[in-house]
């Protein structure tokens, strides 16, 4: 069986949850694009000639929220895609792995929910991270264990 090919359940889970990631990734974006149009409030000066009315400002509490969210996506999916990649090269249990990269979505898609749709009190947020975190740990352990 080829290892990057549909035929390996393992690569196809990985496939799946990564694209669910970035399109969870591309509504954020397009929740700040949709927040920035509809309040007329906009980053750079140059952007305030898209809505008429528009101003700058970079403290509106709704889109700074969305974009915290977005940035922190940018800190910790990328490292997913990149560390899962390689976890799948470890030839791993098809349940073991397709659970650990549907746990990563899940925790990923709850940590912008309770961070930019509805704010859950803390630790909601912070547990979804750690969550997430604690997937990626373990799939670099299996990684290093692998491949040294
Ligand atoms: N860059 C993050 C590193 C730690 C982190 O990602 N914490 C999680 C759980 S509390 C978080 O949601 N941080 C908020 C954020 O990055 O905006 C920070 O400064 O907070």
């Amino acid at each position: 069986m080829d290892l990057l090919s549909r035929q390996n359940p393992v690569f196809s889970a990985y496939a799946l949850y990564s694209v669910l990631l970035s399109l969870k990734m591309l509504a954020l974006f397009l929740r700040i694009a949709y927040l920035r149009v509809k309040k007329k409030i906009f980053i750079s000066p140059e952007d305030t000639s898209l809505a008429p009315g528009a101003v700058v400002n970079r403290d509106d509490p709704d889109i700074e929220r969305t974009r915290r969210a977005h940035l922190n996506d940018l800190e910790n999916i990328p490292m997913f895609w990149i560390i899962g990649f390689l976890y799948v090269l470890t030839r791993p249990s098809a349940l073991i792995a397709e659970n650990l990269f549907r746990l990563y979505f899940v925790a990923r898609a709850i940590h912008t929910f309770v961070y930019a749709f509805v704010v859950f009190p803390q630790p909601t947020r912070a547990i979804s991270f750690l969550v997430g975190i604690a997937v990626k740990f373990y799939m670099s352990l299996q990684v290093l264990a692998y491949f040294s």
